[in-house]
């Protein structure tokens, strides 16, 4: 198995950045001094730790099935491969249809779909949290993510070499609207507000990391923050290692429109009349304008030099003229 048991711990004298810890339970029991911890939490930085989320006998049941699957032979792998066209589902399935290979369906039952729908019920409950102290009417996020209709939501397994020495996934925003990570080694690093250089985020035991996306920092009009991250090879002795994550990310339905709830907040409207008009309003739905950005991050659709934020779609919230954005461009 992958993690904890075999590998070594996270080095000591590796700067980390401390994020705030969450409690789940107290935030779902309306705790309110829990619920202002998450709201600073997802408004200065984006980021934070979740402990008590109850879904670890999940989460460790993915980390086994991501390490088997992933241990397929290529020419398996591939018949899932997700193709060019925008698709994000499959090995990364020439359509968006859902077929898995047979390590996965082995477990669909006992795993992967209560890793799924315990994973949503954590991102909704806190999604409504948002809504609430958003000024929003109850439902008007949450029922953009209902899974009446088909959603770009995806639970995904990532695999990094042992001994690399460049970045396993480069910096960039999350599209979606909520993700909920699972790390056991380190590798994860966020640029926090205020410093300029990368910072690893350490993996703690039985603690997720969640962070805020895309469309939810668009449905908030900037309210909640989407901030940058990256992969990097884990610290220390821990890089000769596979690494292994297993995330679950919550995104709104293929037809949701995606831009700030304005008409339904005021809370909203005012910080979006503070921001330049295209910035919370893409003109695309959701799976447009996902699909926009998944292809720019293929490498086969790439064409000329490569700035580092290429995969991020330099169309979102006009990402080069934000602080976040310059500074890890200028420590990259
Ligand atoms: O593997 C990780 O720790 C983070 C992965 C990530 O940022 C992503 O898949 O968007
Ligand atoms: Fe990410």
């Amino acid at each position: 198995m992958p993690g904890l048991t075999t590998t070594p711990s996270f080095p000591i004298n590796v700067p980390t950045h401390p994020l705030v810890v969450v409690d789940y339970l107290l935030v779902k029991a309306g705790d309110t001094s829990e619920i202002d911890k998450l709201w600073r939490a997802a408004t200065e930085f984006g980021f934070w730790y979740l402990k008590n989320h109850g879904v670890d006998r999940e989460v460790n049941g993915m980390f086994d099935i991501g390490a088997e699957t992933l241990d397929l032979p290529l020419s398996e792998k591939m018949k899932y491969e997700q193709g060019d066209n925008g698709d994000s589902f499959g090995y990364k399935a020439r359509v968006t249809h859902r077929t898995y290979p047979s390590t996965v369906n082995a477990h669909m039952e006992d795993v992967v779909t209560p890793f799924v729908r315990k994973s949503m019920e954590v991102n909704n409950t806190l999604l409504t949290v948002f809504e609430r102290l958003l000024g929003l009417p109850e439902g008007e996020i949450t029922n953009r993510h209902s899974t009446e209709k088909p959603c770009g939501s995806e639970a995904r397994c990532i695999k990094t070499p042992p001994n690399q020495s460049t970045a396993g996934i480069g910096a960039h925003t999350d599209f979606g609207t909520l993700t909920f990570l699972h790390n056991r080694l380190g590798g994860l690093q966020v640029m926090p507000p205020g410093v300029q250089e990368w910072q690893y985020v350490k993996p703690l035991p039985g603690h997720a990391i969640c962070n805020v996306g895309d469309a939810l920092a668009i449905f908030s009009g900037g309210i909640l923050r989407s901030n940058l991250h990256r992969v990097m090879p884990p610290p220390g002795a821990q890089s000769r290692y596979e690494r292994y994550s297993v995330t679950f990310f919550t995104r709104p339905q293929n037809s949701v429109i995606l831009r700030a709830l304005s008409e339904h907040s005021q809370m909203i409207a005012e910080a979006v009349a503070k921001a330049p008009r295209e910035e919370f309003d893409t003109g695309a739905t959701a799976a447009e304008w996902v699909a926009r950005r998944i292809r720019k991050l293929r490498l086969r659709n790439r064409k000329g030099p490569e700035t580092w934020y290429a995969s991020m779609g330099t169309e979102h919230q006009g990402v080069e003229r934000r602080p976040d954005a310059i500074r890890a461009a200028n420590a990259a």
